[in-house]
């Protein structure tokens, strides 16, 4: 038996696809293009964006087969991807999370969201901007997941591959989104030292080696 199914963690994710599922209702509307991170945080902070329950599997699955020592997710949101870390850390006995998040309302919702489903234990929750936050990150770094706004997931890999094992894990998401693309190139150009590939998950995952 998995975390994944043991009480209370599957209702508490449950709960929390379920209140993604209304992610549409929200009326935003359109932000300034020149809109920081920090103010589309703040304007998104209704909508949970999650990873899909077959994306949750995948990280699962690759937390619980490579065994990291750190993971690092780049982009909390409600906790729903950190929760399937989570569960996967707590699977192997060993192990520990660290998250980043902007906004404010969203972190403290993760936080209690983490002690609902009984993984509080196992994850730090960095508050704040992740290119300042995971500064802080120590090595070595076993699995980095990135799901923060896209244009970033390129200088958030440069700030944590002093700290990456050898073969650690990179896995972003939504890759199908053009802002992703510079990102794509870089860990696709086997010069930058990545074996990488593409997993076809709901918007896209690529799952990156560092070799
Ligand atoms: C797609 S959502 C994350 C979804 C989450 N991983 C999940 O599956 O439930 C992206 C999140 O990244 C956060 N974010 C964006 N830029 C950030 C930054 N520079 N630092 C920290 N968090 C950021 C946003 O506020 C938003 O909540």
């Amino acid at each position: 038996m998995t975390t994944l199914r043991t009480d209370p963690f599957p209702a508490v994710l449950q709960l929390l696809h379920a209140a993604a599922e209304r992610d549409d209702d929200h009326d935003i509307g359109p932000l300034p293009p020149d809109a920081t991170a920090a103010e589309r945080a703040d304007a998104l902070a209704p909508i949970y964006m999650p990873v899909s329950d077959a994306g949750g599997a995948l990280l699962y699955s690759l937390v619980r087969a490579s065994r990291p020592q750190t993971v690092v997710e780049f982009g909390t949101s409600y906790g729903i991807s950190t929760l399937y870390l989570a569960a996967a850390v707590r699977d192997n006995g060993e192990g520990r999370i660290v998250t980043t998040e902007l906004s404010a309302t969203k972190v403290a919702a993760a936080r209690q969201n983490f002690a609902d489903a009984g993984v509080a234990d196992l994850i730090e929750v960095l508050p704040g901007d992740a290119l300042e936050t995971l500064t802080a990150v120590t090595g070595p770094v076993g699995l980095v997941l990135l799901d923060g706004w896209k244009d970033l997931y390129l200088p958030v890999l440069h700030l944590l591959e002093p700290h990456l094992a050898p073969g650690a894990l990179v896995i972003a998401d939504d890759t199908s989104f053009a802002s992703v693309q510079p990102y794509l190139d870089h860990i696709r150009d086997p010069a930058n030292g990545y074996v990488s590939t593409a997993f076809p998950v709901e918007d896209g995952m690529e799952v990156s080696c560092r070799s």
